[in-house]
């Protein structure tokens, strides 16, 4: 196992579903939460945050991420938030993420939608330079937030676009939010370019998945693990190329998932159905890509061989160009080879 640890810990890889917010360090908690003490319930003391950080269901999860969303107040930090992800992605040999960012919370606070753009836009030129990470932008609707921050979002999309932004998505929670009335402003953002990726079939069925690809034209799933529930659409996910982003703990500390033994991955895996292995949140949910990793080895019987496979799948499911794709292939390609 320590041998599969260092394996992965050096393998190049790419992260596809990494929530922007939800990636903030302890010590960056700690540090905004300071600034701000006294106007947030976000504690400061990083044992005091773990403890914060235990999820009794989804919702819960979601109103702690809000109070973390609360702490950004200003563009600097949204940069400093952002290079600081760069940072930790690098440590972890990521080559490659797509970031998942919501800048309807961020401008709904008060920072310009302009503003915010350049603050992380800055900080990707930042994270290529100083850690080697390509850093590319999907920008979501919070669910939770209606067709208010549906068409904000589609607008900054569309007006602010920053370079990085590659794709568009639908986060929060699926209870009480249908996918199907979010479908003209994913057809406004696929027509512009924009990839789609919404979350689907993490908190609630497969009938929602379908919803995701039918009204949604979803090009691949954020989590959609409720899809191992229904053999027809693994069937279409399969024949059809769509791939799920999975990300087991995040699944198991907001309790979609009893534990881990239990989760559906493998048999999602068994049907064909492409999956590449993600984080998440993972400060908040105690992880990071490496343990996800590791996890995923555990639960698909994975040598050194098969994880890298599973490093190759995210390449091959992003939206990175053909060339830096070849090039982040070539790389686990040389790196496998050179460990034997
Ligand atoms: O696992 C997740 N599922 C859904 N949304 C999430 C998750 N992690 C973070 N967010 C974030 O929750 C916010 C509120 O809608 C959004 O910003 C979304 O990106």
């Amino acid at each position: 196992m320590t041998d599969l640890t260092g394996f992965i810990a050096g393998l190049p890889k790419a992260e596809l579903h990494v929530h922007h917010v939800g990636s903030a360090s302890p010590r960056i908690v700690a540090e905004l939460a300071a600034r701000h003490e006294g106007s947030s319930p976000v504690p400061a003391d990083p044992a005091q945050l773990a403890k914060y950080f235990e999820f009794r269901d989804f919702a819960h999860f979601i109103e702690v991420y809000l109070s973390v969303v609360d702490l950004i107040r200003d563009d600097e930090d949204v940069r400093l938030l952002t290079y600081e992800i760069g940072r930790e992605l690098g440590r972890q040999n990521v080559r490659y993420a797509e970031l998942t960012v919501t800048p309807y919370s961020s401008v709904r606070r008060g920072i310009p939608a302009k503003a915010f753009c350049e603050a992380i836009e800055d900080a990707r030129a930042g994270a290529a330079r100083d850690f080697g990470v390509e850093l590319r932008w999907c920008f979501d609707i919070p669910g939770e937030a209606g067709l208010a921050a549906a068409e904000e979002t589609l607008r900054i999309a569309l007006d602010d676009r920053p370079d990085g932004l590659i794709s568009f998505g639908l986060g929060g929670p699926e209870i009480g939010v249908p996918r199907p009335q979010f479908k003209p402003y994913f057809d406004a953002a696929r027509a512009a370019g924009l990839r789609s990726v919404p979350h689907a079939g993490e908190t609630t069925g497969p009938e929602t998945v379908w919803d995701a690809l039918r009204e949604l034209g979803a090009e691949r799933i954020g989590h959609g693990i409720a899809a191992a529930g229904d053999e027809r659409l693994m069937a279409h996910l399969a024949e059809y190329g769509i791939p799920l982003e999975v990300c087991p703990t995040s699944n198991l500390r907001t309790r979609a998932v009893a534990d881990l033994d239990q989760h559906p991955i493998a048999t999602l895996v068994a049907a064909g159905v492409p999956v590449s292995v993600n984080s998440d949140d993972p400060p908040m949910f105690g992880t990071t890509l490496e343990q996800e990793y590791a996890v995923a080895a555990r639960l698909l019987d994975l040598d050194a061989a098969g994880v890298a496979d599973l490093a190759r799948a995210a390449v091959r499911h992003s939206f990175h160009t053909d060339g830096g794709k070849a090039a982040l292939l070539a790389e686990i390609d040389a790196y496998t080879t050179a460990q034997g």
